[in-house]
């Protein structure tokens, strides 16, 4: 299992120069680079540096693992009736090395705060502080990512409804060393998101592996405490009519030391469809619009064209 890819990396895209600004050459040149990485990669790494301090990196990791060493039965209350995808998984002796929480509402305070008061009788201040700030910096990035999406496709009109009707789900993820060292072994499953984007970042430990679309699976490099993942989910696969590829990709763990990685997932509340710049008579729309949340229901395995391809 896994194991075979090749260390290459993505596209890596500057986010920290101080003139991206809406508006500015700079901001223009880089739309430019995000649509071409998304639409020949799906992904692309990101370079944004609001993460960086030893100070925030040691507290929010610390937190982190104070959660997954919480006793088991303590992890199950993290649940979700009807919405898998929110709750708590691990115990699951076909990714073994896999455990992840959900945290719904996961950029707001009181989301976050809810969360830990869940796990915690008493509530946990430092977790809820390192998160929050974690979670800031993370919808940020999204916010500036849809922006430039939405205006490279010449509908910069979707930006105000995006940010009015983003939710946003946070999973917490550890994956654990592999026990021989030499041994690669894929520690989650391979799928694609179900998000319109996906923003990932880690620890120092890298194991995400994404599938190029010539059937390539690359190494995603993005140690660095200022690299972030930018990913395509299946629902910007349907705005862009195909454009853009939601990529499949998946975890495998080399090493002996143990991965903690955070995922923020932007779920649209309402209806997704193809953006009106993309359809013309050449181009009719491949896929019915549908309600993105109703797709949390569904494990990873869920096919967007079964779901909703026309
Ligand atoms: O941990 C990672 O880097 C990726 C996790 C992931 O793909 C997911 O949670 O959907
Ligand atoms: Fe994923």
């Amino acid at each position: 299992m896994g194991g075979e890819g090749k260390l290459t990396n993505l596209p890596v895209i500057d986010f920290t120069k101080k003139d991206l600004k809406p508006g500015t050459d700079s901001w223009q040149s880089t739309c430019q680079s995000v649509r071409q990485a998304l639409e020949d990669y799906g992904c692309f790494v990101a370079v944004f540096h609001k993460f960086a301090s030893h100070e925030l990196r040691n507290g929010l990791f610390g937190s982190i693992k104070e959660l997954f060493d919480l006793p088991d039965e303590t992890k199950f209350r993290n649940k979700y009736e009807g919405v898998p995808l929110k709750g708590y998984v691990g115990q699951n002796p076909k990714i073994p090395l896999h455990e992840s929480f959900g945290i719904d509402h996961g950029t707001s305070p009181e989301g976050i705060e809810s969360f830990a008061n869940r796990l915690w009788t008493q509530g946990n201040d430092q977790f809820c502080k390192y998160v929050v700030e974690y979670a800031k910096v993370a919808e940020e990035l999204d916010r500036m990512v849809a922006r430039m999406i939405f205006e490279s496709y010449n509908m910069a009109v979707c930006y105000e409804p995006y940010i009015k009707q983003a939710s946003y789900l946070l999973r917490l993820l550890q994956h654990k060393g592999s026990e021989e060292e030499d041994h690669p072994k894929q520690a989650f499953v391979t799928h694609t998101d179900k998000s319109f984007t996906t923003i990932l970042h880690q620890n120092e430990v890298n194991a995400l592996e994404v599938e190029t679309k010539d059937g390539q699976w690359i190494k995603v490099d993005f140690s660095s405490p200022t690299s972030f993942v930018v990913m395509a989910g299946d629902a910007l696969t349907v705005w862009t009519n195909d454009r853009v590829q939601a990529p499949r990709h998946k975890v495998v763990m080399t090493g002996k030391e143990t991965r903690y990685s955070m995922g923020l997932f932007t779920f649209i509340r309402g209806t997704v469809h193809v953006a009106a710049s993309l359809i013309d008579e050449q181009n009719p729309p491949k896929y019915k619009p549908f309600a993105h949340q109703e797709l949390l229901k569904f494990s990873y395995s869920a096919n967007i064209k079964d779901y909703c391809g026309v």
